[in-house]
């Protein structure tokens, strides 16, 4: 399968989503240059990486969620493309607006960097079907703008429908409701500010990350 890695000026974490997508997939991923137009039509899965894209200016992911290649990919992801953001990525995807909330500085205002416990709080996804329901896992955080936050009305529609997927165990941004994934209306689009592809291989200090590779890959 055909999968590919959306690369922004001052992405830093594309390599290592692309080494994970190979892991799983068995296949070099495409790598998409931001001022490309299109997402070549045979690719199935696309992951939006973590880093710094535009230096962070503006707000995080605020100027990588205008570029052409995120138009042709919020096009796509209506017509059902898997779509996944990691840290960076998962603030372009709010700043594009395929995802509800933003993410803010950190209640601490400091940048946070260390091994997180998650919980799964929605197994039933695309994203988690190979995990257990309320298991724990451990990706490690690398931010200092992951502090999610929606209204109300979006925080109990999130609830209501299961898109909250991954909680923090011990929250350390100030997200609502201890959230750290989420996943869209369709199920197709998902983001989390913990980093599953830095969790990959026994000498990342844990693989608990492979499986949410592995999950979404089955899926297609
Ligand atoms: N590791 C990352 O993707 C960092 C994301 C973002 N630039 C932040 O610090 O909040």
């Amino acid at each position: 399968m055909q999968t590919a890695v959306i690369v922004f000026p001052a992405s830093n974490c594309d390599r290592d989503a692309a080494v994970a997508l190979e892991k799983v997939t068995g296949r070099v991923p495409k790598m998409i240059w931001h001022r490309d137009t299109e997402i070549p039509s045979d690719v199935s899965f696309v992951v939006i990486p973590g880093g710094f894209s535009y230096g962070d200016y503006l707000r995080s992911g605020a100027m990588a969620a205008r570029s052409p290649i995120v138009s042709d990919l919020k096009n796509k992801a209506e017509k059902g493309l898997a779509v996944a953001g990691f840290c960076n990525g998962f603030q372009v995807l709010t700043e594009a607006g395929m995802l509800p909330g933003a993410l803010m500085r950190n209640k601490g205002l400091k940048f946070v960097c260390r091994p997180e416990k998650l919980k799964i709080n929605n197994a039933n996804t695309r994203f988690t079907s190979r995990y257990a329901d309320n298991s724990e896992v451990t990706f490690p955080v690398a931010h200092h703008d992951g502090n999610y936050f929606a209204d109300d009305a979006t925080l109990n529609k999130l609830e209501k429908e299961g898109r909250i997927v991954f909680r923090y165990a011990d929250n350390p941004n100030g997200s609502a409701q201890d959230i750290a994934g989420i996943v869209n209306e369709a199920g197709n689009v998902f983001g989390m500010m913990p980093h599953p592809e830095r969790a990959i291989d026994p000498q990342h200090g844990g693989t608990d990350g492979l499986d949410l590779f592995k999950s979404i890959i089955e899926s297609i």
